[in-house]
């Protein structure tokens, strides 16, 4: 195995390292190569790397990579797989780990066709768990490669190992603060998803019955692999401590690209890592009381009692940072929240709004109302996101054709034209809200209903019009309103 040809496979396949470990390994590689010519040697070499390393279970793997020499074309035996577990668990030092793992999987996937034995294989996993405790990024970056090259029976027969790898070296990189190579990496495990949904769409019927099924049955796939989950959500967790909203939002999109569906424990980790603090800022009456316009911001817009300081909480993770209640008219003011106050490159604000519509306000009050909001969306060119919410039961009422009207004519201009000079783009989405009061559907007749509308009043010449579905009982759709606030920053996207 080791020697002549085989030698000259694993030299040039071989990443680059530390300087120490390479010294490590290639010595130990040479005592290997001498003892495979010289019996003799063996017990010197045994002795010579205890004393390189000073641990004992480097010796004992040494031992057991020489006594396996020769066997590792009809694969490795079973009572040395058990030893190499055994050694492993006892090593300290990552970098033992690596010299361990890389001289059986280099010479393994050199005898054995780049085709790994099964049973190593099933090791693979400690080995990646090792590396990242250790933060030994290079080993991991090794097995990458080596999963590139089509190791460990090749990627796309082992989806779950490759992002079990990947993902370990996103979160090591991160560790090591090395941002830029977390993003490249989790782009990585981006394309090997898609190779690998591409393959599934063309894959035979039963392989496409597989997925099909689990994506209707998302929620059993999910407990099914919690494992899995909280690989994504730990890594989630890492951006958001290295204050990148970009690899945050990667991670979610690598998590649904995986074949899992944004189940309630991701959804909360995602509320959590996005929000990383979150203060009240300021209950304005008027453009002037405006916070001045430091960050992009989002809208909650919508008739009393629809929901909307309801979904604002429910959007930021917080039990009651905004107040609600039944009696419809709660919110009298322009509410200002400032999420990641601290970090003004992730900062936003989100603006819960007075409800439109509330009966008991006067005609003048309702007058004064639109001309606040006709001026607020005018004028704040940060507000680059508008929520509209609907209640699903009742679809759009009066007050909501009339909210619609005044956007209309105020964002086309009489004639057709911008209205909003030297502003940000905004994105208009309809949000309705309570679905849990419908157990989670809406009649088809609320949305050909709001279609309707949305042709009439102009709103669709402008651009499409996005239709979400919330409960901010139940949670549902906050990632639905997370991939618009997503829209608030460039460089979330
Ligand atoms: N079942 C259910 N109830 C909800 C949901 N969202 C809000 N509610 C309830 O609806 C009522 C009004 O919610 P708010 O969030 O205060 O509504 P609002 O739009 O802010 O109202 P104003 O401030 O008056 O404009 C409260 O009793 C909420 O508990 C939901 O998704 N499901
Ligand atoms: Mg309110």
């Amino acid at each position: 195995v080791i020697g002549g040809a085989r030698q000259r496979c694993w030299l040039s396949d071989r990443p680059r390292h530390a300087p120490l470990v390479e010294s490590h390994r290639s010595r130990w590689h040479r005592h290997l190569c001498m003892t495979h010519s010289d019996q003799a040697t063996e017990a010197s070499l045994e002795q010579r790397i205890a004393q390189l390393s000073k641990i004992g279970a480097v010796r004992k793997l040494t031992e057991i990579c020489v006594n396996s020499e020769g066997r590792l074309e009809q694969g490795v035996e079973p009572e040395t797989i058990s030893q190499v577990l055994q050694a492993l668990n006892r090593l300290e030092a990552a970098r033992h780990a690596r010299l361990v793992m890389e001289s059986l999987w280099v010479q393994a996937s050199g005898s054995l066709d780049l085709t790994l034995d099964e049973r190593i294989t099933r090791l693979v996993p400690d080995y990646v768990e090792l590396m990242r405790r250790a933060s030994d990024l290079e080993a991991l970056q090794a097995m990458q490669r080596a999963c590139e090259r089509g190791a460990f029976g090749g990627i796309l027969q082992k989806p779950a190992l490759a992002e079990h790898i990947y993902l370990a070296s996103v979160q090591t990189a991160i560790v090591r603060e090395e941002l830029n190579e977390a993003l490249a990496t989790i782009q990585k495990l981006h394309r090997i998803a898609e190779r690998l949904a591409t393959k599934n769409t063309q894959g035979d019927e039963a392989a496409m019955e597989r997925t099909s099924s689990s994506s209707v049955t998302g929620e059993v796939t999910q407990d099914a692999d919690p494992e899995r989950i909280r690989r994504f959500c730990d890594t989630m967790r890492l951006f958001s401590k290295a204050k990148s909203y970009r690899g945050l939002f990667l991670t979610v999109d690598a998590l649904q690209l995986c074949g899992l569906e944004l189940s309630a424990p991701v959804l909360e980790c995602l509320a959590q890592s996005a929000v990383r603090q979150v203060s009240f800022v300021t209950s304005a009456v008027s453009i002037e009381k405006m916070p001045e316009e430091r960050f992009p911001e989002a809208a909650f817009i919508g008739r009393s009692n629809v929901g909307k300081s309801s979904l604002v909480n429910m959007v930021i993770g917080r039990k009651a940072l905004a107040k609600t209640s039944k009696t419809p008219g709660k919110t009298r003011q322009f509410n200002y929240y400032l999420v990641n106050e601290r970090d003004p490159s992730d900062a936003f604000y989100l603006v819960d709004l007075p409800g439109v519509g509330y009966a008991r306000v006067s005609k003048e009050q309702r007058i004064e109302w639109d001309r606040l909001f006709v001026d607020y969306v005018r004028r704040r060119r940060k507000l680059r996101v508008l929520f509209h919410l609907i209640d699903c039961q009742t679809g759009a009422l009066e007050e909501d054709v009339r909210l619609m009207n005044v956007l209309a004519e105020l964002l086309l201009g009489k004639n057709g034209r911008w209205n909003r000079s030297g502003a940000d783009d905004l994105h208009y989405v309809i949000v309705l809200t309570k679905i849990d009061r419908r157990g989670g559907t809406v009649s088809p007749a609320i949305f050909s209903h709001l279609e309707q509308i949305l042709e009439e009043t102009g709103l669709l010449r402008w651009r499409e019009v996005p239709v979400l579905t919330t409960s901010a009982q139940t949670k549902t759709g906050r990632e639905a309103i997370w991939q618009y606030l997503r829209l608030l920053h460039k460089h979330w996207k």
